[in-house]
């Protein structure tokens, strides 16, 4: 479960005995069948994948350079890519024969993902979010408790997805009998970031073959947004090994990457160390302490990044850049008046990046962009912003 010196497994003696039969009931059900035929039947029948490889036609007029396609993943069941990892973890609760399911949220999606899957397969569902983030992505609290998951306000800090994650994993020492941790990114102990990716790699492998079908050939570049990194670690994983691929991970710039810290840059604005039962770049202050980080965007809101991202950062097999509040804001708008895609600010930070590489690209440069959420959640924030509230 190492990714050089990232990823490892930093937890309490309590928690290991779980942890280890989490382990191998992941590596029995990767080399099941009977467990992969399952997630191909939920994908297709209840989050209706293959999710569209769309060619952003007037979007990539406007820009006047490369290519733009969009991965849209934003039409998944409950509007967002987090359903693709939580099958994959609820099936492995249930053979485990655990009947309580708690889960982090910072947007809500994963969050509404998974109470969702619960109520699917009527498990009782507990979803810890950080007050603030209760109240800027309140529509999805509504959709969690509509679905009868109990949403837990967490206070702690500023109250956001670390906070929210902090409280997860209290609870989860404490229920470790009848309780599975069900972690909406791809970060946490071993296997967690492993794991996570492999679910969300159904993105990647899909865009290839779509890629393949409508051009013939790889996209030139692959480039999503980054908060815990697991929307970008779908796309990814499948085209590390094609070297031709150019990847470009985007995280939350928030006002600005500099010393006040008011962004969640981890890997720009960042450092190694542990958080989450893993080491990886994280906002830390001189002493180690996690910083608060910030973003306009609730699911990027995380001091940290996926391990795996750290070591392909560190390798130089992707390219990581900051996109902030403003640029995102303004992609917002773009995507609205050239596509009719109302999308959810953390996509906008990648669409973002999109925009200022574009017009530089000739126009036989293909880009493939994940679509990962839709901004039903975040019309009122940005109609505030904009001022037509
Ligand atoms: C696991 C906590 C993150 C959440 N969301 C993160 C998120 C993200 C960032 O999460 P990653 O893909 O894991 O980097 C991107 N797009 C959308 C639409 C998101 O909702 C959540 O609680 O919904």
């Amino acid at each position: 479960g190492r990714f050089g010196i990232f990823g490892g497994r930093f937890v309490s003696e309590t928690l290991m005995p779980l942890i280890l039969s989490l382990e191998e009931e992941y590596d029995r059900a990767k080399d099941d069948p009977s467990f992969w035929a399952e997630m191909e039947d939920l994908w297709t029948h209840y989050v209706g994948r293959p999710s569209p490889l769309y060619y952003a036609e007037r979007l990539t007029q406007h820009l006047g350079g490369a290519k733009v396609y969009l991965k849209r993943d934003e039409l998944n069941h409950t509007g967002a890519h987090k359903i693709n990892n939580v099958l994959g973890q609820i099936i492995l609760a249930r053979r485990m024969g655990k009947t309580r399911i708690i889960a982090e949220t910072g947007a809500g999606q994963h969050g509404v993902a998974t109470a969702t899957v619960c109520a699917k397969f009527g498990l009782k569902c507990v979803v810890y979010m950080g007050a603030h983030d209760v109240e800027r992505q309140a529509p999805n609290v509504f959709r969690m408790r509509l679905l009868g998951a109990e949403v837990i306000p967490v206070t702690s800090g500023r109250g956001t997805l670390k906070d929210a994650m902090n409280d997860a994993l209290r609870d989860w020492v404490t229920n470790v009998r009848d309780t599975f941790y069900c972690i909406g990114t791809v970060a946490g102990p071993h296997p967690y970031p492993a794991m996570v990716r492999d679910f969300q790699s159904i993105i990647g492998k899909e865009a290839k073959e779509q890629m393949m079908a409508a051009e013939g050939r790889l996209p030139d570049t692959i480039i999503a947004a980054i908060g815990g990194g697991s929307n970008a670690m779908g796309l990814f994983h499948p085209f590390l090994d094609d070297k031709e691929v150019r990847i470009i991970g985007v995280e939350a710039g928030g006002k600005g990457v500099n010393e006040k810290m008011e962004h969640c840059a981890s890997l720009t604005g960042g450092r190694p160390g542990v958080l989450h039962g893993n080491r990886t770049y994280l906002l830390q202050d001189d002493d180690g302490q996690i910083l608060e980080g910030y973003s306009i965007s609730a699911g990027l809101d995380y001091p940290g990044i996926g391990p795996e991202h750290s070591w392909l950062h560190e390798v130089g097999r992707a390219e990581y850049v900051a996109i902030t509040d403003a640029e995102a804001l303004e992609a917002f708008q773009l995507c609205c008046a050239t596509e009719g895609i109302i999308p959810a600010l953390e996509p906008c930070h990648a669409l973002a990046h999109v925009m200022k590489i574009v017009p530089d690209l000739p126009a036989d440069h293909i880009i493939c962009m994940n679509m990962c959420g839709r901004g039903d959640k975040d019309v009122q924030t940005v109609a505030k912003h904009l001022g037509f509230d």
